[in-house]
């Protein structure tokens, strides 16, 4: 069964150069070149022009979990836009069930620890993320450049280590087979080296974004 916010194996392997990384424990997919290099650098253009600095939905007392900028890309730019419809018609969700995009802006030295996109139930703020839209449901992340070293995006718990490649996309399922928060999914963005690193996220929810 697929829920409405949710994409699924059979789709993202009907589409061309799609492959699955082989792992009972976590549904992870790999596509390269999913945005062309065009693209990639109009969209870290806006990036660029617009950031503030990255915050935790929990904060756990470490200011160095999260040191990036983030940019809360306008859906009113047709880049954007494009981009929106391109990651739903690719996971076959509807677009309703999609927060808002946003791109991710690390220097030398920054990253985001290791941790899991879905909103923990026993935190404090839980409701307050979800009681309109409920839980994030899957991740679509796509790399918009070559980083010059580091940056890589580690999943630990099945010891797999994506390097970032200008318009690569991976997309994962934050949930297991049953529905439950699959803890597998606990991924770690690696300290940039050298250069910069942009990558766009969409999450999507179990019900619609509003
Ligand atoms: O930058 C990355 O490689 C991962 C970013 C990430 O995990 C997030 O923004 O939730
Ligand atoms: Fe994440």
């Amino acid at each position: 069964m697929t829920g409405p916010g949710e994409s699924s194996a059979a789709r993202l392997l009907s589409q061309a150069g799609v492959l699955r990384f082989p792992s009972s424990r976590l549904d992870l997919f790999i596509m390269r070149d999913f945005l062309g290099a065009e693209e990639c650098d109009d969209l870290v253009t806006i990036i660029e022009s617009q950031h503030r600095p990255s915050t935790l939905a929990d904060s756990n007392g470490d200011d160095a979990f999260r040191t990036s900028s983030t940019c809360d890309l306008s859906p009113q730019h047709p880049a954007v836009a494009a981009l929106a419809e391109k990651l739903s018609r690719f996971s076959g969700i509807d677009p309703a069930h999609a927060e808002p995009l946003q791109g991710q802006r690390y220097e030398v030295g920054q990253q985001f620890k290791a941790h899991t996109d879905y909103f923990e139930p026993q935190s404090a703020d839980y409701e307050t993320y979800c009681s309109v839209s409920g839980q994030r449901t899957w991740t679509f992340m796509v790399y918009l450049n070559n980083v010059n070293a580091g940056g890589a995006t580690r999943f630990r718990a099945i010891d797999k280590t994506i390097q970032p490649e200008r318009g690569k996309l991976i997309a994962w399922n934050n949930r297991k087979p049953d529905g439950s928060l699959n803890a597998a999914t606990l991924h770690h963005a690696m300290k940039v080296r050298a250069g910069r690193k942009y990558v766009i996220t969409q999450w999507y929810r179990e019900r619609p974004w509003g």
